[in-house]
């Protein structure tokens, strides 16, 4: 993580000369929100403009308050000085307002409280009591409300309260919540309400996944919530990237990787205009703006340069690196964290098992099947060369498993997915490819077969289960190799509630690199046989 770290506080700095289009970008919004009337007539100067209203009235009513009673007290946001102006006038109704504001505040805080909901920024709007309240406060559609109930969703998620009315009421946001929360819906379905109704004035919300599995899944998900409505959700295939002329692509949503954006953008020919995008995504945020995505990912925020743009990170992990990239870039930008920052989701059983070496690994594994095998089953290895040798392993055993990484083409990585969906298999051998954002219902036990490289690793890939307040069990196997990065797991396990031997959070705190080492194959071979 460490490693992560300074090599992105490096990243700031780059971010901020590569950024530099964004900064004119807020230089130029600030100037219209000074310059400008209010009879702009996009939909967002609109909304911004009425928001504002909101704000100054509030700011009145707010006498006394001063730049202290920011909330959580962070001073680093942009673009949020309104200090409220203190007036005079002292009249019933002012005392009335005021009254009714502090009521406001007092429900605001119990019910952040009750849900584990922090937030810092200006002026964060309340959170959500119920769904309903997106009719009666926000005047939701109703077809959009029925897909809810549809879904079987009675409540909001933690983060959805909170990070609906944030979105709606156009402010930009980085917010971090458990694996499983919901956080999907807390980025889709404000965006369908603030969209309103299709058009056909090009792409007008861009949402960037890491691979290729969760953008289609983010696509079916989205039209899920959208059922009902016209709107066009597009996923960026390499069909649509082939062959579609993108200048006649009526496009309410597009979804896509980062890559794939980035090719587009890059093909002249192809002339995507992602300048009028009025929502962009980046989900599993931390992801995104690690080295190996970086520069694509920056690309498609470069190309969004719609300065009324509002912008979103969601993910369970958020490192400080992302916090200052979001700080540096975003405008008035509200920061949620739901639950403990360095935190699993609470609702997953983790255990920490001692292998003691790569040959004892496979014996606990195929005892833990022999004596209950609890499926569906995720099982993560370090490598693409070591999810084979497991699945050569167990392959030949009487369970039905199957296998996933970055070296299968697209169609079979679809069809493997596919089948572990519909129960055709029960185990699935994974890399990190499918460490994130995958949502497989009903996966009730994790294996880390090999330690995890980093401790968002662990929290992403234990996420697979225990998911949408379900019970799930991660099971870590350690060897030799392991133990002085096993304190970094115990953080997380004490951070979850788990309770963690006493020798293990005794012990020393080892920085931690990117943990890949070199393990000896997975077989069952005698050693002389295999050469
Ligand atoms: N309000 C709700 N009530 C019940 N279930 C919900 C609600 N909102 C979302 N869900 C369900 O919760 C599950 C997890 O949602 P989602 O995939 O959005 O989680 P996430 O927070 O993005 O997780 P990750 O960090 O792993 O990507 C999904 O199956 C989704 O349908």
């Amino acid at each position: 993580m460490e490693k992560d770290t300074s090599f992105l506080l490096t990243g700031i700095k780059f971010n901020k000369k590569r950024f530099a289009g964004d900064f004119s970008r807020f230089k130029k919004r600030k100037q219209r929100n000074d310059d400008s009337p209010v009879d702009d007539l996009s939909y967002f100067k609109r909304e911004d403009t009425e928001a504002e209203k909101v704000v100054v009235s509030v700011n009145k009513k707010r006498k006394r308050k001063t730049k202290a009673e920011r909330v959580e007290g962070f001073s680093v946001f942009k673009g949020s000085d309104s200090v409220p102006v203190v007036t005079d006038e002292g009249s019933e109704q002012e005392e009335n307002n005021q009254k009714e504001l502090n009521r406001q505040n007092e429900r605001d805080l119990r019910l952040r409280k009750k849900y584990g909901i922090h937030v810092s920024g200006n002026n964060v709007p309340s959170p959500l009591q119920s769904f309903a309240e997106l009719s009666t406060r926000y005047g939701c559609e109703s077809y959009l409300l029925h897909n809810l109930v549809k879904l079987g969703f009675k409540e909001p998620t933690p983060i959805q309260r909170q990070a609906i009315p944030v979105l709606l009421s156009g402010r930009e946001c980085f917010a971090k919540a458990p694996t499983g929360s919901g956080k999907t819906l807390a980025f889709v379905y404000p965006m369908l309400m603030k969209l309103k109704q299709p058009s056909k004035d090009g792409i007008r919300t861009v949402i960037l996944c890491h691979t290729r599995e969760l953008a289609a899944q983010t696509t079916r998900e989205c039209k899920k919530m959208a059922k009902g409505s016209k709107f066009r959700i597009k996923l960026m295939t390499k069909e649509l990237l082939r062959n579609t002329d993108f200048t006649k692509l009526p496009c309410d949503i597009l979804i896509s990787t980062p890559r794939r954006l980035q090719l587009c953008i890059c093909k002249k020919k192809k002339k995507i205009d992602l300048s009028r995008v009025e929502y962009l995504v980046l989900d599993e945020s931390d992801k995104l703006f690690e080295r190996s995505l970086l520069e694509q990912t920056d690309s498609v925020v470069k190309a969004c340069s719609n300065p009324s743009i509002i912008r979103s990170l969601f993910s369970a992990t958020l490192p400080g690196f992302v916090e200052d990239v979001a700080r540096t870039v975003m405008h008035d930008a509200v920061r949620i964290i739901v639950g403990d920052k360095n935190a699993a989701s609470e609702s997953i059983k983790q255990k920490l098992i001692f292998a003691g070496s790569e040959e004892g690994k496979l014996l606990a594994l195929r005892q833990s099947f022999a004596e209950s095998l609890n499926p569906p089953m995720l099982i993560f290895v370090q490598s693409i060369e070591r999810a084979e040798e497991l699945y050569g392993e167990l392959k030949f055993d009487s369970i039905r498993v199957g296998v996933i990484h970055s070296n299968l083409s697209q169609e079979q990585r679809e069809s493997v997915i596919d089948d572990f969906r519909a129960g055709k298999t029960w185990v699935l051998i994974a890399t990190d490819v499918l460490g994130r954002g995958m949502d497989f219902k009903g996966v009730k036990c994790v294996i880390n077969y090999d330690f995890p490289d980093c401790a968002a690793s662990y929290i992403h890939r234990i996420g697979r289960s225990g998911r949408a307040g379900r019970i799930g069990e991660a099971i870590t196997f350690y060897t030799e190799h392991d133990i002085p990065y096993l304190r970094n797991i115990a953080n997380v396990m004490t951070a979850s509630g788990c309770e963690v031997p006493s020798w293990l959070t005794d012990m020393p705190k080892k920085k931690w690199k990117k943990h890949c080492p070199r393990r000896e194959s997975i077989s069952t071979k005698p050693k002389d046989e295999e050469e």
